[in-house]
């Protein structure tokens, strides 16, 4: 891990960008799960801007389960990398992870169902 040179250097930064950037495609390529999430949120923040429903919960929950599956797909692949063989702490660190995005996918749904679903029902029917 580099962590020299000025924290300002555009280039620092752009160069960092460039490897997060890698990370989203790997993800996209490898986790199905993924490309659902994005999807649903492509799909969500759009409704949600469109029946007035506040910005900030529909955007941090994407954000968070986003978050949350790129870094399980990190550690599955260092678990991977660690453990090809079954171990019983492999699969303590794998289904921990899986859970992390399970609970935030639960927590959107729950702002999806309060802030979003009754505007968009008040929407098409009212
Ligand atoms: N090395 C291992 N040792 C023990 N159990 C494992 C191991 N690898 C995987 N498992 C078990 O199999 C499950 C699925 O693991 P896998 O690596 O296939 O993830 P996945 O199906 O790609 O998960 P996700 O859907 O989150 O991407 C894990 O949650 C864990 O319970």
């Amino acid at each position: 891990m580099k962590s020299g040179g000025s924290a300002l250097s555009v280039r620092r930064w752009w160069r960092s960008a460039r490897f997060a950037w890698q990370g989203v495609r790997d993800t996209w390529r490898a986790q199905a799960n993924f490309r659902i999430e994005v999807t649903c949120a492509a799909l969500v923040i759009p409704v949600a801007a469109w029946v007035g429903a506040p910005l900030a919960p529909v955007l941090l929950a994407c954000a968070l389960v986003l978050s949350l599956e790129l870094i399980n797909t990190a550690l599955e692949a260092v678990v991977d990398l660690a453990s090809p063989d079954i171990h019983p702490l492999a699969r303590v660190a794998k289904d921990a992870a899986a859970a992390s995005v399970l609970l935030a996918s639960l927590g959107a749904l729950g702002v999806g169902v309060v802030e979003v679903l009754p505007r968009l029902l008040q929407h098409l029917l009212g």
